[in-house]
């Protein structure tokens, strides 16, 4: 059985009467990197926090490899946490940093530094060991941050907007680097970013939160192609909503009443009652634009009210001929050639429509 590196139990915790975790339970398997993506304020810092043991949570627990630390203090925990701004001793050298938390630790000189010199070479900057932090790049700076975090020998590395101070071509590349690291030295990652891009490209998992409770959890493919709430949809890249009604579900067939007509999917897994509400979620790019193929769910007639190009793609909004205002966002390629003003068929895969509880 996989032991959890993480493993938290009904976290709530309030700032007055604002409630920024609100019963929150997660569990972490040992070697998992795991990102906590969600808008501003919606909790992902204050349960790094507690995680850490920056921060006492009033309700719940905290269990690292199984050992309940949720009143431990950070320095005797089996974490380290790694800040935006990095935090590095500005007076001492890169290897000198590197080594520091050993040196804490009562490490003796020689085995620190062999350490230092083995956390720099993973992070590929071994030559670079006698500069000080400002003679460093930004991206340079922060590899000599994780390779101090690292050093300690963590159970679970915690991770806070680790790229935020970087430019957009770094932080891309710095990405692939993080995830390449974590692998390479096979300790649990928790990672905080609003970067949803960022967390598709790094995460083993993606926990979406949402006003301070999980709203989405699992692989980041699942997450994006079946999202299993309005806000996870949204969250994490674009999508058109519509409303609709079940009609009924029969072992073939679930018909849902839309503003565009009743749709009939062929039948889920999950089982709906007639006249539970609900909401359709389409990507941009499983909209298809031209005549429906048979298998193809036709939703009616378009307009294009606006095509921006995207580079590889281009992005055309569409206002329904038939249901009043309502817009769908489609993504359709270079050879597409959308023109606003064209009136195009739309229709999706069955397998690509996402219905949601409203
Ligand atoms: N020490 C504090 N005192 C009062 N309110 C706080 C405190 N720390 C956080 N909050 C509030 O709790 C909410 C959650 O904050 P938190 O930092 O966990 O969110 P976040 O998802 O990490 O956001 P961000 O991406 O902006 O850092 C926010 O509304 C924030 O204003």
């Amino acid at each position: 059985m996989t032991q959890l590196a993480v493993d938290v139990r009904s976290l709530t915790h309030s700032y007055g009467d604002f409630k920024a975790l609100d019963n929150v339970s997660l569990a972490v398997p040992n070697g998992a990197y795991t990102v906590l993506l969600g808008p501003s304020g919606s909790g992902k810092t204050t349960l790094l926090s507690v995680l850490g043991g920056f921060l006492v949570p009033q309700q719940g627990e905290v269990l690292i490899e199984g050992r309940d630390m949720t009143s431990v203090v950070p320095a005797k925990r089996p974490t380290t946490t790694m800040f935006q701004d990095y935090a590095l001793f500005p007076h001492m050298s890169i290897a000198d940093n590197v080594a520091f938390g050993l040196r804490m630790r009562g490490v003796g000189k020689k085995e620190r530094l062999t350490k230092a010199m083995e956390m720099l070479s993973l992070v590929g900057l071994a030559d670079e060991k006698s500069k000080k932090p400002h003679q460093l790049s930004g991206g340079q700076r922060q590899r000599v941050a994780l390779a101090r975090a690292l050093a300690v020998d963590p159970v679970v590395l915690l991770l806070d907007e680790p790229l935020g101070a970087l430019d957009l071509k770094l932080r891309r590349q710095m990405q692939s680097e993080l995830k390449a690291i974590q692998r390479e030295v096979g300790t649990t990652f928790v990672h905080v970013t609003h970067d949803q891009e960022e967390a598709m490209a790094i995460g083993d998992e993606i926990v979406v939160m949402n006003k301070g409770r999980i709203e989405d959890l699992g692989p980041p493919e699942r997450v994006y192609l079946k999202p299993s709430s309005r806000f996870s949809a949204g969250f994490m890249g674009q999508s058109s909503f519509v409303s609709g009604t079940v009609v009924s579900q029969d072992p073939q067939t679930l018909q849902i009443d839309t503003v565009f007509g009743r749709l009939r999917v062929p039948t889920r897994e999950q089982i709906y009652s007639a006249g539970s509400a609900v909401v359709l979620s389409m990507r941009p790019e499983h909209l298809v634009l031209g005549t429906p193929s048979a298998i193809n769910l036709s939703l009616g007639t378009a307009t294009i009210r606006d095509v921006t190009f995207q580079g590889a793609h281009h992005l055309a909004k569409l206002q329904h001929l038939d249901a009043s205002g309502l817009e769908l966002t489609a993504q359709v390629p270079q050879s597409g050639h959308p023109q606003v003003g064209m009136e195009v068929q739309v229709s999706i895969h069955p397998d690509h429509l996402v219905i949601l509880k409203d």
